[in-house]
């Protein structure tokens, strides 16, 4: 038979559903699980959505659903001793095969599905028959009193037990249009707090998950959780110790909803499909409650506390306690009445846990293997609990103390506390209306009825306890006070003999302590500091981003105070990791019991400095990050001038280079051209001399640079009487050497007739070793000849269109000096 479509409920969730079950759109879901999760509670807003319980109205709920709230509001379960039972029936377009009596709290199977006709329907009674979309009623009938039980001092229970897709899910964390329990709990909580002024409260969350078997925390990093499953130990009495669990302290709704936030998104991530892992595992969300009587006394005088300057509060959660604790208040920890604390008049201090807790659905067998197998834990469980169930119910009708098997599944074991009495306890069975699903709806109704005849006899736990967190914290306060005045009472004396920067030493130890005093005042609520109204009121906000506009002094303030605080902060991780690291060794042969207890101790140590370290990232670490950024920001603008100013210099230099790379170049033709002149010059003179080669003289060329050549032929035209403009006479510049000139053009063909020794090449060798030198005009050697050699420079001259212009140009032979030869 196909399911008939539900009706589609606006805001309601889409969460992917197992594949063949309907959503709220009756299309049918995808095995995978999008990436974003609709459990996600986080964006809930309760305060947008709840109304308190005083003020909730028959008009606020459906006609059909009125009187059987009616009756369950005026009817306080949770004050009862025995399991509150509800039906919820999901709301479906098509056929139903239940008929619910909302006036009788009962409901039958519609003779059409049943069975046989001839055996007349069974007819169910329950405390609440519920059906329809709100969660409001459902709330207010099925939790709320188990709550206000839980704020009491009960440990209370509420948890959900239904086939697959029945309506579990939407009944404890609902959506963002129908808030379910879970939401609805924690505003109440806040709520409760504000309406008793004559209590102090602190208050602790966990997050798990049971997965095939293995208990995960929520609220660790995945990581660690997957290598460190939570295990199970034996507490006193019944109770339990769940340990590496991560409770964390939480001062206000909004501190509750980012626990379940962080919670739900560890859920997700830690598993490849998501909407599978979720809807086959039992997740618990936990809260313990510790709470006292407020005294008159000084202890209580908190809000006499001085704002640091800037008036800023510190982190809200997370603090350092002196000294080992012991286990988790209200899961085994030892019970003994605290000297310390009786001596200051004996307050007790109540602690109870609230347990919130969405079952994994029953499912029939799938062809998928891994399903198949998360299935066979999730029945075999789910089983467990039944006969659990079955057993507490047959031990309590026939007094009989038959054994339960609480440890034959985790979820069993986890419940045993509570199941074995001491808790308020309200199931929430939630069924398929849909024909196809009756035999599955109606083992759901028989779990109801069995688990209706559990008897409960919870009892508060009030004892004088100076183990309790919120007592550790209280004393820590009182000590610290107590140092402060003391401090204050000797300032006077003590800074008249202290240099000033002692003084400032002194101030900023003082400021510490006020700070510290702050912190754990704010973890401590109570009807006067907490908020319930809105979201996050009673947590202190973190300090925000700086303002730039303020002045250097004022942003000098602000970063003293915030230095002052990761001091503060760092100083108590150093010494909680000291008291880490002092924690006694264990040996060998240690009792089991005493092992159990300081693993406990150093478990709970671990997450009060994981707790440390967060409020230290949270509220230090962003606002810093934030600083740095306004920083970066506006140094960036001057940053970019810096760049381009570099840059234009950069290219400056570039361009130097290449100039200067011409330079060279230009230099070192010039340079070719000296080298071409000289051996022009030399073999010039050879030709005049007819001197063999070997003979050929060492001539050094003067350079064609303004202190060489160029210079000295521009002394010796002077000296001539030459004008500079005197194109006949003058010397070709460099570039338009007479060499290329009369080398390449006429001027070599007449050299050449001129004399015939220009017709032999000169050896190359001979052409690199001739260099000119200067020599001093008087010359004692005769002008035309000298050791047979002729010096001269006729050719030029005649190639200048003069008789003398060579020796015009290069000086007379007498300053032209075979090298080596003595003069
Ligand atoms: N009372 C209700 N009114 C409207 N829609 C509902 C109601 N109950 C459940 N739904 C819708 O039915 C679908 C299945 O519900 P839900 O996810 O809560 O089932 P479940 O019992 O938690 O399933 P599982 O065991 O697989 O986790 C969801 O889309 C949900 O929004």
């Amino acid at each position: 038979m196909n399911k008939p479509a539900l009706a589609p409920v606006p805001g309601t969730p889409t969460r992917p559903r197992t594949p063949g079950t309907p959503n709220r759109n009756g299309a049918v879901s995808p095995s995978l699980m999008p990436a974003a999760s609709e459990m996600d509670v986080s964006n809930i807003d309760p305060e947008e959505v709840l109304v308190d319980y005083q003020t909730v109205e028959a008009g606020d709920i459906s006609g059909e659903l009125d009187e059987a709230w009616l009756r369950a509001a005026t009817h306080d379960h949770g004050k009862e001793d025995k399991v509150m039972v509800s039906i919820r029936i999901r709301p479906t377009e098509g056929p139903s095969a239940w008929v619910p009596h909302s006036s009788t709290n009962s409901l039958k199977l519609d003779p059409a599905y049943a069975k046989t006709s001839s055996t007349p329907a069974q007819t169910f009674n329950f405390d609440a028959v519920l059906t329809g979309t709100p969660n409001k009623p459902i709330y207010s009938t099925v939790a709320r009193s188990h709550v206000h039980a839980a704020m009491e001092g009960f440990n209370a229970v509420i948890f959900a037990y239904g086939q697959t897709a029945s309506g579990k899910t939407f009944t404890l964390s609902g959506d963002d249009t129908e808030p379910g329990i879970i939401p609805r709990a924690m505003r109440d909580v806040f709520a409760f707090i504000r309406r008793t002024p004559e209590r102090e409260y602190l208050l602790r969350c966990s997050y798990l998950e049971i997965y095939n078997e293995t208990i995960h925390d929520l609220l660790a990093p995945p990581t660690s959780a997957a290598k460190n499953p939570v295990q199970i130990q034996g507490g006193v009495g019944n109770e339990i110790i769940l340990a590496p669990l991560r409770e964390e302290v939480v001062t206000s709704l909004k501190g509750v909803k980012e626990v379940l936030r962080r919670g739900e998104g560890n859920r997700r991530t830690a598993c490849t499909d998501w909407n599978e892992r979720s809807s086959r595992s039992h997740s618990v969300f936990r809260m313990v409650i510790e709470s006292r009587e407020r005294g008159s006394g000084a202890e209580d005088d908190d809000d006499d506390v001085p704002l640091p300057s800037n008036g800023r509060h510190t982190p809200g959660h997370g603090r350092n306690t002196p000294g080992p604790r012991s286990q988790t208040p209200g899961l085994g920890r030892s019970q003994t009445p605290g000297p310390v604390l009786q001596a200051r008049g004996g307050r007790s201090v109540q602690t109870s846990v609230l347990s919130l807790i969405d079952l994994a659905g029953s499912e029939k067998a799938t062809s998928d293997k891994d399903r198949t197998r998360e299935g066979k834990y999730i029945n075999t469980s789910l089983l467990t609990l039944g006969t659990v169930i079955g057993t507490l119910a047959d031990n309590a009708a026939k007094h009989k103390k038959d054994h339960v098997p609480y440890r034959n599944s985790k979820l069993t074991r986890m419940l045993q506390p509570s199941l074995s009495g001491n808790a308020r306890i309200s199931v929430i069975c939630t069924v398929n209306p849909d024909p196809g699903a009756v035999s599955e709806s109606m083992s759901t109704l028989l779990f109801a009825k069995r688990i209706k005849s559990v008897q409960l006899h919870a009892q508060k736990k009030e004892v004088v306890d100076t183990d309790a967190l919120i007592e550790r914290y209280r004393k820590e306060i009182e000590e610290l006070k107590e140092r402060l005045a003391q401090r204050e009472a000797e300032a006077p004396v003590r800074n008249r003999r202290l240099s000033a920067r002692e003084q400032v030493d002194e101030s900023k130890a003082m400021k510490d302590l006020n700070t510290r005093i702050q912190q754990l005042t704010k973890l401590i609520l109570t009807s006067q500091t907490v908020d319930e109204s809105k979201g996050d009121e009673s947590r202190p906000g973190s300090p925000v981003k700086i303002d730039f506009d303020m002045s250097p002094y004022q942003l000098q303030q602000e970063l003293l105070s915030a230095r002052l605080q990761i001091e503060s902060q760092s100083t108590q991780i150093l010494s909680l990791e000291a008291a880490l690291d002092a924690r006694p060794p264990l040996s060998a042969d240690a009792p089991e019991s005493e092992k159990d207890r300081l693993i406990q101790e150093q478990a709970k140590t671990i997450k009060e400095l994981e707790i440390v370290v967060r409020g230290y990232e949270d509220n230090l670490g962003e606002p810093l990050r934030q600083v740095r950024e306004d920083v970066e920001k506006e140094w960036q603008v001057k940053l970019d001038e810096e760049i381009k100013k570099r840059e234009e210099k950069e290219r400056w230099a570039d361009e130097l280079v290449k100039r200067l790379e011409k330079e060279k170049k230009m230099r070192m033709t010039l340079e070719e051209e000296r080298r071409a002149l000289a051996a022009f010059v030399t073999k010039f003179d050879s030709l005049g001399l007819g001197g063999s080669p070997a003979a050929t003289p060492k001539l050094r060329p003067p350079m064609l640079t303004a202190g060489g050549a160029a210079a000295a032929y521009a002394e010796r035209r002077a000296g001539l009487g030459l004008a500079s403009n005197d194109s006949t006479n003058t010397l070709p510049s460099v570039i338009e050497s007479p060499i290329r000139i009369d080398m390449t053009g006429n001027g070599m063909s007449k050299l050449k007739s001129h004399h015939p020794l220009m017709l032999e090449e000169m050896p190359e060798e001979e052409w690199a070793d001739v260099s000119f030198e200067m020599h001093d005009g008087a010359s004692e050697v005769p002008p035309e000849k000298r050791d047979g050699k002729m010096f001269g420079v006729g050719p030029l001259g005649a190639a200048a269109g003069k008789k003398d212009g060579g020796r015009a140009v290069f000086g007379d032979k007498e300053n032209l000096v075979p090298v080596g030869v003595k003069a």
